[in-house]
């Protein structure tokens, strides 16, 4: 953003009932995040930072194209039950140009991004076996585009001039939108209907999430995980009544979103009350620093995935990463580890599922196999007894570490490790020799990817060398183990498990 731009929307924004104290917060281009926010003298905790009207921020409720449109016709498009809506309002209001009540807002946007969704397909490759890979959701967001936002617009050709079809609501543009909400987008939920008093008083706060999370003691849940991939899927899902209402409260809300984010920094954050959002200043702040929102101390594969951006923290060892990263592991993969045709575990798979339990097992930075991945083990392990047992008692088996776990949970991390081109070795080795120009993009691209790996590996080769100090402590009596087979996942399905 220009400097006149950035002061265009200053005074946009104060014009508009936007309150900032020019004295306290200032504006900072910084070399590795882009713009953000800073404090021009020391901040007490508790302290407003700025407060907007919720009428200043740009959602479907304070857009008028939901209602020139019609409630109707916005349902019968299905522009009601996932980001689609925002995204042609947000469309829609920058085709009205100076008309539009947010064209300083929209004007001072960004319109391009590091995220995976526009790497190129050579940039791409870098990512193989990384999780983030699948889910980019770039295929899905794109049936959005032609079988929702498309169509929509075309019905309504007094409302969306055709002669602008191309340059105003272009699959570009969609995509340009849907990135400013996922790395922008805020979940304020509606103001309180008058004469409804149950939490009418109650001061809210809300996380800078992209994917919105809950709205009240937000570090305390998981983040439901909308992002431009989870549309398709919200649409095939009418029953989730709860996501969708996540989904029509997601807002853009200008100035909240010029703060940064870094693990562990956070000291602001966004709260509403009645029909005012504030940022309040969570941690005292000192002249001169970075006011930091959170986006929920995420893992840097949702970070580049969503903010095209990762963490990098040094520990005392001198070691940088982020600690939050994960791994992710499929649960096809571990049932792969047993060798065997997936189609004879379906019924335990399916009853898993049913269970509520996830397919997909994250390994932290720790390097443990976590509980959940060792019951399914369990029961993909157990014998037909058992498993007979499993199902009609309806209990998850106990997360019990016992040899045939330590020896499957090797042979899983390292076909989970096979799923990358490079070794850890090789990417360690990238990293030194890799010399990365700040200002060039197709830089800045690889390393993010290069580190991405790199931690990656770092937890599974962790997790290994756990796996292997947990079977060495086996004393050796238990070590020649009387069992027939010496490989557990051949135990599955034989009748009773031999002593
Ligand atoms: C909410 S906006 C913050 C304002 C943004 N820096 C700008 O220039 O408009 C989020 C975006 O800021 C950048 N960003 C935020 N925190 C960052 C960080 N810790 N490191 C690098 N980039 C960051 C990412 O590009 C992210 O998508």
């Amino acid at each position: 953003m220009t400097l006149q731009s950035l002061s265009d929307f200053t005074s946009w924004f104060q014009t508009n009932g936007g309150q900032l104290d020019s004295t306290l917060v200032g504006f900072a281009e910084f070399p590795d995040c882009g713009r953000g926010v800073v404090a021009l003298r020391d901040i007490q905790e508790g302290e407003n930072l700025f407060t907007l009207p919720r009428s200043l921020t740009l959602s479907t409720h304070t857009s008028s194209l939901t209602s020139l449109f019609s409630l109707d016709a916005w349902k019968s498009h299905k522009l009601d039950k996932n980001w689609t809506g925002l995204v042609l309002c947000m469309l829609w209001e920058a085709a009205q140009g100076p008309e539009s009540k947010w064209f300083h807002y929209i004007a001072s946007l960004p319109d391009s991004f590091e995220t995976p969704m526009f790497w190129s397909e050579e940039e791409l490759l870098e990512l193989r076996g990384t999780s983030v890979l699948e889910k980019i959701g770039k295929k899905e967001a794109e049936e959005n585009y032609w079988n929702q936002l498309l169509p929509a617009v075309k019905s309504r050709p007094d409302l969306f001039d055709p002669a602008k079809i191309s340059s105003y609501y272009s699959l570009e543009r969609y995509h340009i939108m849907g990135s400013l909400i996922l790395s922008r987008g805020f979940e304020v939920e509606q103001e309180e209907q008058p004469g409804d008093i149950s939490m009418g008083s109650d001061r809210m706060d809300t996380s800078m999430e992209g994917p919105p999370e809950p709205l009240k003691n937000s570090e305390d849940d998981d983040p439901a995980d909308i992002d431009e991939g989870d549309i398709a899927e919200r649409e095939t899902d009418d029953s989730d009544e709860e996501g969708e209402e996540e989904v029509l409260n997601v807002a853009m809300v200008p100035l909240a979103d010029m703060l940064n984010a870094r693990y562990g920094c956070g000291n602001a954050k966004l709260f509403y009350e009645g029909d005012k959002l504030g940022m309040v200043c969570t941690k005292a702040i000192k002249a001169g620093d970075q006011i930091w929102n959170t986006y929920g101390d995420l893992p840097n594969t949702d970070l580049l995935r969503k903010y095209g951006h990762i963490d990098l923290i040094s520990d005392e060892g001198g070691t940088t990463g982020n600690p939050a990263d994960i791994v992710e592991i499929k649960g096809d993969l571990v049932v792969q580890t047993f060798g065997r045709d997936p189609n004879a575990l379906k019924d335990r798979i399916d009853w898993w599922l049913s269970q509520e339990e996830d397919d997909t097992f994250i390994v932290e930075t720790d390097g443990r196999l976590p509980d959940d991945l060792i019951s399914f083990m369990h029961l993909m392990m157990a014998d037909n007894s058992q498993w007979e047992k499993i199902s009609r008692k309806s209990k998850i088996p106990k997360p019990h570490v016992e040899k045939p776990i330590l020896l499957l949970g090797l042979k899983l991390l390292k076909l989970r490790l096979d799923c990358y081109p490079t070794t850890l070795q090789q990417d360690e080795d990238l990293l030194k020799t890799t010399i990365v120009e700040p200002s060039n993009r197709a830089t800045r691209i690889y390393i993010n990817a290069l580190h991405l790996r790199v931690a990656e590996k770092r937890i599974l080769t962790c997790a290994l060398k756990e796996l292997e100090g947990q079977l060495a402590k086996i004393p050796l009596s238990q070590q020649g183990s009387k069992r027939k087979h010496e490989d557990p996942a051949a135990n599955h399905g034989g009748s009773k498990r031999k002593k």
